[in-house]
């Protein structure tokens, strides 16, 4: 790769930044196992130059030849002049160690991150140690301390996350991971804890256990209490050990209750951060942010007494599946659904969540918050965001978290006639029983906490003015499923109308984007029932992810964390965007706890309250997970 021998080439900063930029798009294009060359051509001073990427065999050789526009450099920011020279990979095969190498310009949006890597710190100046200006040279490092190490998300999710990463050859060559709480363990207990849960992408691989004895090595427990910074003194003794004067940076997940997450920034913020002039120090902050506004606001005051907002990163893990993902793809590359997505052609929009087990296990938590909180001013208003907002100047995070402001602002606060609530009750269905919520001991006998919602909520703008957004979401029903629902509305005079029966309901097109389990795209449409005479029916395109492509899909966390070591903020939340959020549903949340709004109750493992489709019914809206027999 000519990248310092180039002739009338432009300076060797903006050459280093522009390649940089542009490297790992087309890196992450090809298949993995193939040979790839890229060869830069700088034609003249003018800082125009040819990108050449071969592919040899097994591919046909073919040359790819770019002239990238002037333009393409407007992107290098002023301040890289002072970027340490990027580190590079020869010409070689894409494997491990490649990728590792590229995995600075390798976040989810699929977009090169300017200074927002391992290694430009300098980019990410930061009081406190979220990175001054990078040092000129060395090798990187990343550790990743998971606060709440003991917990069962941390269990669950995060080291499975990271050992997919690791398995994917997606983490740097150097990196730590540590466990942080307060149960006393060892390393070697740590790790045994984590193996429990480890398991390999794909089944029998064969270095699969050999790839865990590598990922487990690289774990390590620092015990302590989470307002104690003789703790996180300690934890940083061990990073920097492990650091080994190598150039680092450091990822904190915040996997433990709200009501210890200032105690922990502050004693790590003040011991455990990196000085400034190193690299960066970063946050991630699972929910729930607040319990409403007021309380949301005062965390991100006391967060900010400690942190800068570009360190907090606020993780929202539905953000990170595949299909929330996909959604913007849908919308803003395909020309076919950007003249439909509007008041003029869809009739409503369902976000439905819902989940065939309790609150097992967890009933201390939930009742504190229950299921409005839980899933729907994250999770399903998160989804809503961005799908209603209007297309961003480009796909850079602030552009994104722009537009998702501005749709959030522009929703009307939902009032408690929109809302229905519900709980669920026992239920014994042959020999077995299934628990009520106030079963669980932790959970009061008299808890009114939902664990079941149905709202309608609209969004005053031109473009969505009168569609109703229905949510539903809930626990203990008949079955786990998350999609979004887009139903269009009639065709006016439609010729077909004696050929689809009397309920013309039942007749307009559905767009199904299902976000799990299988998950699958699909569009109803009317068509014509093949033979002689004319009738019609509902049937369906479908795009299912399981037979369309043969790879399995990450789990929202691998995303979420490549992208917070990357400094990817796109599918992390931005204050304003969380005030925005708790503004919509602060005041019925206050209402529903004031007045004690008694749940419906609805038999575990059925299909919840049947208030949900009064509700719907109140604004002409039929679930679209409910067929017209009446079953799911
Ligand atoms: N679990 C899940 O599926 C999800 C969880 N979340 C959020 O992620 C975070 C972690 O969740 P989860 O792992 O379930 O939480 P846990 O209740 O399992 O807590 C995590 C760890 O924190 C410590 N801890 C627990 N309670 C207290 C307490 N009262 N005071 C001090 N320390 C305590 C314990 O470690 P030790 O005693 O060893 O210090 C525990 O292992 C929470 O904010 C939760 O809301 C978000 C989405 C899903
Ligand atoms: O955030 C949460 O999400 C889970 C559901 O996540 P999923 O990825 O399994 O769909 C939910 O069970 C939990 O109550 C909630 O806190």
């Amino acid at each position: 790769m000519c990248l310092d021998h180039c002739p009338q080439s432009p300076s060797p900063t903006v050459r280093k930044q522009f390649i940089k930029n542009i490297e790992a798009p087309i890196v992450r294009a090809k298949h993995p196992n193939q040979f790839l060359h890229i060869r830069f051509r700088w034609i003249d001073s003018s800082t125009l130059p040819t990108i050449l990427v071969s592919f040899p065999e097994p591919m046909a050789a073919v040359d790819l030849r770019f002239h990238l526009h002037p333009a393409a450099f407007s992107s290098v920011h002023p301040s890289n002049s002072s970027a340490k020279p990027h580190r590079h990979c020869p010409p070689q095969r894409i494997h491990a160690a490649a990728r590792r190498c590229l995995l600075r310009a390798k976040s989810s949006n699929g977009h090169p991150q300017i200074g927002a890597s391992f290694s430009d710190g300098a980019l990410d100046a930061k009081p406190s140690g979220a990175g001054g200006p990078a040092p000129e040279q060395g090798e990187h490092t990343v550790s990743i301390t998971v606060v709440g190490a003991s917990g069962d998300l941390a269990k669950k999710k995060i080291f499975p996350a990271l050992f997919a990463l690791f398995y994917e050859d997606w983490l740097p060559e150097h990196f730590t991971i540590f466990g942080y709480a307060r149960s006393k363990m060892s390393d070697e207990e740590l790790r045994n804890m984590i193996s429990m849960t480890l398991t390999c992408r794909i089944d029998q691989r064969a270095n699969c256990s050999e790839k865990m004895d590598q990922f487990l090595k690289r774990c390590f427990y620092q015990s302590g209490q989470y307002n104690s910074e003789e703790g996180f003194c300690e934890l940083d003794r061990k990073l920097t050990e492990k650091e080994a004067g190598k150039l680092p940076n450091r990822l904190f997940y915040l996997s433990i209750p709200p009501n210890i997450f200032v105690d922990v920034v502050r004693s790590a913020s003040r011991t455990a951060s990196l000085p400034s002039g190193s690299g960066w120090t970063r946050f991630i902050v699972e929910k729930p942010f607040g319990r409403d506004s007021e309380s949301s606001g005062e965390l991100t005051r006391s967060l900010k007494m400690y942190l800068e907002e570009e360190q907090i990163f606020r993780i929202d893990h539905y953000l990170g599946k595949e299909l929330v993902e996909n959604l913007s793809v849908l919308r803003f590359s395909n020309l076919v659904f950007q003249p439909l997505w509007s008041r003029d052609y869809i009739r409503n929009v369902q976000l439905i969540f819902s989940e065939d087990f309790g609150t097992e296990g967890r009933g201390r938590y939930f009742d504190n918050y229950g299921i409005i909180r839980d899933i729907m001013q994250n999770h399903l208003l998160q989804i809503l965001a961005l799908f209603a907002m209007e297309t961003p100047v480009s796909l850079a995070a602030e552009d994104i978290r722009n537009e998702k402001v501005k749709v959030l602002r522009s929703m009307r606060k939902l009032k408690v006639e929109d809302v229905v609530v519900g709980q669920y009750k026992g239920h014994t269905r042959g020999e077995k029983s299934f628990p009520a919520y106030v079963d669980d001991p932790t959970v009061p006998n008299d808890s009114v906490t939902p664990t079941f919602a149905a709202a309608a909520l609209f969004i005053d703008n031109a473009r969505w003015d009168g569609v109703p957004f229905l949510m539903k979401a809930g626990k203990a029903l008949h079955t786990r499923r998350a999609e979004i629902r887009v139903q269009f509305r009639r065709v006016p005079g439609n010729l077909y109308r004696g050929s689809v029966g009397a309920d013309l309901d039942m007749a307009t097109n559905e767009l199904v984007l299902r976000v799990q389990p299988d998950e699958a795209i699909y569009l109803k449409i009317n068509n014509k029932v093949p033979g002689l005479g004319m009738r019609l029916d509902s049937g369906n395109l479908n795009l299912f992810y399981s037979e369309r492509y043969q790879r399995e899909i990450p789990d929202a966390y691998e995303r979420l964390l490549l992208d917070a070591m990357e400094g990817e903020r796109r599918l992390f939340i931005r204050s304003d965007e969380l005030d925005a959020a708790w503004a919509i549903f602060t005041p019925v949340l206050r209402e529903l706890e004031d007045k004690r709004v008694a749940p419906e109750l609805y038999p575990y493992g059925s299909r919840g309250p049947v208030g949900a489709h009064y509700l719907a019914a109140n604004y002409n809206v039929r679930w679209g997970d409910i067929s017209s027999d009446g079953s799911f």
